[in-house]
């Protein structure tokens, strides 16, 4: 668990973050997500010691990083994937890190196999690609098995398939108990990988809430539903107060609710299901909406 409280950074007259509250639960992938300069690298910098608040505290299983002398064993980050020695290979770099961290040797093989490595184990990392010095980055965050992770930017510069392993594996992650907490820019990158989002806008929290309540805060967001007993489920659903349109046989398009709520009601009411899903583009809306006034940089204009 990670409980961030009051957690304030200045430099200088720049407010970085600004009295940040909250707490990142295990078990579950929780997305931290808000505009460039929102303050999101400079408060995972402060989770792990790297950065001094001016004011405010932050824990990790209940104590200050710089307090837990197991280092990598207690959390792992990928920070900046590019800010590794070039000249090194994988197995050297990791190598290093396992020593100076009381970590066993064999853990090297094992992270480098886990993140689809093992071939270019023993190449210079210069040469890598963008993608593969963040498998090598997230390789060093599983190193030393720690129970809680941080992931700034890790979609970065991977492939499909690589964005397809990657959230395989905060999903496994996050349901071995582990805390999971992963940053972005971008709502489309957080919406199949994050089950929990903390946003922030200009150093401060915006939301901290379920992906599915987050949604639902859209101005126009919906929810399709697929179902055989759509004239049914209308009725359930209006009576609860949503506004629902049919959209062609079996589908509903769905506004006032979100997706766990529905789900509910149609369990209650013994109706079945074939799709529920909550509309993209309301995920998108619904975070431009609410950080529309803490987005450092607009175009077109001067703020
Ligand atoms: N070392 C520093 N010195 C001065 N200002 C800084 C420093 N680090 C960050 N800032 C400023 O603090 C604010 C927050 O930056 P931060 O990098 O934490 O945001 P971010 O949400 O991670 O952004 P991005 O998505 O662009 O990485 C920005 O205005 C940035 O310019």
């Amino acid at each position: 668990m990670i409980e961030v409280n009051e957690l304030t950074k200045r430099y200088g007259r720049t407010v970085a973050v600004d009295g940040l509250t909250f707490t990142v639960e295990p078990g579950c992938v929780t997305g931290f997500l808000g505009p460039n300069g929102a303050g999101k690298s400079t408060t995972l910098r402060m989770i792990i010691g790297l950065n001094e608040p001016t004011s405010g505290s932050v824990t990790v299983q209940g104590h200050r990083f710089r307090d837990h002398p197991r280092g990598l064993r207690h959390v792992g980050a990928l920070l900046d994937a590019s800010d590794v020695h070039g000249g090194r290979s994988a197995v050297a770099h990791l190598g290093v890190l396992a020593r100076t961290n009381a970590i066993p040797l064999r853990r090297v093989d094992e992270v480098l196999a886990e993140v689809g490595l093992a071939g270019a184990a023993r190449r210079r990392i210069g040469g890598y690609s963008l993608g593969m010095k963040q498998r090598l980055g997230i390789a060093a965050a599983l190193l030393g098995d720690p129970p809680v992770l941080l992931f700034d930017e890790p979609l970065n510069g991977l492939d499909p398939e690589g964005v397809r392993w990657v959230r395989g594996l905060f999903r496994r992650l996050a349901a071995e108990g582990r805390t999971v907490f992963v940053s972005s820019h971008l709502m489309s990158e957080m919406e199949h990988t994050a089950d929990h989002l903390v946003v922030v806008g200009r150093g401060r929290l915006i939301a901290d809430e379920p992906l599915a309540s987050f949604a639902a805060r859209g101005r126009g967001s919906s929810v399709t539903v697929r179902t055989p007993d759509a004239d049914a489920l209308a009725g359930v659903l209006t009576a609860a107060g949503a506004q629902v349109r049919p959209d062609g046989e079996e589908r509903l398009v769905v506004t006032g609710l979100d997706a766990d709520a529905i789900g509910e009601l149609a369990h209650r009411h013994g109706h079945r299901l074939r799709e529920l899903a909550t509309s993209a583009a309301s995920l998108e809306t619904a975070f431009m909406e609410l950080t529309a006034d803490s987005v450092e940089y607009l175009a077109g204009e001067s703020r």
